[in-house]
This record gives structure tokens, sequence and C-alpha cells, in this order.
């Protein structure tokens, strides 16, 4: 992306905390710093409760930031919103289930004062087939097709689809998808939250890994997956050893223990593996090829210890 597009969306420094049931304090966004420029299509990618939604409603300006801003085409979320530069597709609700979906579509239409003709949007949606069906009788595809095409109504300049396809099967997923990717690439801003990789993978130019409540990485689609290129060298050693060698171990991207063995994620096992047998740190040496999966799993372990 060149440095002189303009920026779409930029938030600095964001933190939330929630207050648990039992009185403690979740810190579910720690520190998230975002440029994204026009045009771009980001996925967030993270597991449950990584901190996505939390970060997407304060974008959203649904709820605001205990420290930290953001900022919209330059202005705040509530007059980018507004401006009607920005649409949402949330996870949940959102429709009536007594209406058809053409009806759904031509009654939101008509609060936007008929900018945008009801069927491009419905055929862009590829929801024009089941224009007739009842909402209540859509399936979980279909609705946030629908969802989807309401977004669309308003041209925005930005949309936001928290986990658009959760839930879905793989056929609807991959319904939502292409329908999505005939919209992208006229310029519209798409950032949305996934659990999953390969849709990530597939849709996005561009992954910010979220875990913890923080960016564990972020790049290019191909960026992240050189960075899954590397190797994990795994060896079994005593608990102090495991300390002794994630604390020294050279050329080390990530770290995770599990049942006695150490995990060193590294572009350079050669030097990794030297660097144990040197120090007789450890034995039953085992060194794997990473796959994007593993990457994901390594990156986003907030936990040293780990079972799967
Ligand atoms: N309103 C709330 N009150 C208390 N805790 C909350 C609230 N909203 C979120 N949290 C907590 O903040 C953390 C981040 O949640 P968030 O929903 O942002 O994660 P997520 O990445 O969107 O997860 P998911 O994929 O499950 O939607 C979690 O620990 C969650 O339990």
């Amino acid at each position: 992306m060149g440095m002189n597009i303009p920026l779409a969306l930029r938030a600095e420094g964001l933190t939330k905390s929630f207050s648990d049931r039992r009185g403690g304090i979740v810190r579910a966004v720690d520190g998230v710093d975002l440029a994204i420029r026009q045009g771009e299509v980001v996925a967030f990618l993270g597991p449950n409760g990584a901190g996505k939604t939390t970060t997407l409603d304060m974008i959203l300006g649904l709820s605001n930031p205990d420290s930290g801003r953001v900022e919209l085409f330059g202005h705040s979320p509530a007059e980018a919103v507004a401006a009607g530069r920005i649409s949402a597709v949330t996870q949940t609700g959102g429709l009536l289930d007594d209406f058809t979906v053409g009806e759904t579509v031509a009654i939101v239409a008509s609060t936007y004062g008929g900018s945008i003709d009801p069927a491009t949007v419905m055929a862009r949606a590829d929801i024009a087939d089941i224009a007739g069906r009842k909402v209540s009788k859509c399936s979980g595809g279909e609705r946030q097709r629908v969802k989807f095409a309401l977004a669309l109504l308003g041209d925005p300049d930005l949309i936001v689809l928290d986990e658009p396809t959760a839930g879905m099967d793989v056929e609807s997923r991959r319904g939502f998808w292409a329908a999505m990717r005939d919209d992208a690439g006229n310029g519209r801003t798409i950032v949305f939250a996934t659990h999953y990789l390969e849709e990530a993978d597939d849709f996005a130019d561009r992954i910010v890994m979220i875990a913890g409540g923080r960016v564990v990485a972020d790049g290019s689609t191909a960026q992240i997956r050189a960075r899954a290129s590397g190797r994990v060298v795994s060896a079994a050693a005593a608990p102090d050893r495991i300390d002794w060698i994630i604390a020294n171990a050279p050329n080390v991207t990530a770290t995770e223990v599990r049942g006695g063995r150490v995990y060193l994620t590294t572009e350079d096992s050669d030097t990794v593996a030297r660097f144990l047998f040197q120090y007789d740190a450890a034995h039953d040496l085992e060194i794997v090829a990473h796959n994007l999966e593993d990457a994901f799993v390594a990156l986003t372990s907030s936990t040293p210890e780990k079972t799967r």
C-alpha cells in the first residue's frame, strides 16, 4: 500500500477494561495502535476473548476507550458515523423476523433517501433470489448477507464486520465471502474480525493478529505467511533448564512449554539446535516445519502452559 494513500482509520494507545463478576478487572484491550489506509481489506484475527469485539466497538464509537483515541477519515467515530462514512455488520440482532428480505432492504433504503438502488445492493449481496423470503426463514448465512446489503445501502467508505460468518457452515461462509469479494476493490475499506485463519488468508490484504488485548502481529498476508515459514525446535528438559533455555536461546521468535517440552519458533533452527546441544541443556530434539496454524498458536498463546 502506498504511503501517500490517506488513512481510513487511526487508533492510538487504545485500552479498555471491564470488571468481571468476581470484582476483578479484565483488560480487554491493552494498548492497541493501528493505521489502516483507505481501500485496505484488513482481518482482525484472534481467538475467543482476544479483544476483537471490544476494539471494533471503540472504532465504531459504540463504546469509549479508557485511554487512547480513534480517528476515522480524520474525524471522531461519532462524526464519521453521522456523516454516513461507516457501516457495521454485527454478530447479533438487527433484523426483524416478520419482514421479507426485500421489504427489509426497502425499509432501510427509504431512510437513506433513495441514494442507492435497493436492487443493485441486493444483487451485490447475492440476496436477489431470496427477496420474497421471510427473514425468520433465512439461514444464518442469508441473514448475514442481508445485513451486509443493509450496510452497503449507505455506500460507506468503511465497512466493519464482526465475525460475519460465525456459526455458518463452510458452504454459507463461501457464499458470504464471494459476495464480499465482488464488492471489495472499489476503494472501500473493509475491516473484519474472524477466528478463521483461512478466511483471513483468503480474503484480507493484511492480517492484524490480536491476543490478550494486544496486537501480536501485523503485516501483509504474505508477511504473516513468511513468519509461518520458520521452524519449531522442540526438546525435553527439566523445568529449571526450560526457564534457562527460554531466557537464553538465540534467534527465537516465540516459545511455548507443554508436556515437559519446550517449543522454540525460529527462522534459524540450526543455531537453536546447536545452542541446545552445546550447553547440554536438553535432549530428544525435534525440528519441524511451521505452518500458518502453528504460527498463529505460537503468536497468540498467552499462557506458557498449553494443552492441545
Ligand atoms: N461488557 C463486558 N463486561 C465484562 N467483560 C467483558 C465485556 N466485554 C468483553 N469482556 C471481556 O473482555 C475480553 C475481550 O472480549 P472481546 O469480546 O473483545 O473478545 P473477542 O476477541 O471479540 O472474542 P470473541 O471472538 O469471543 O467475540 C474477554 O475476556 C471478555 O470476557
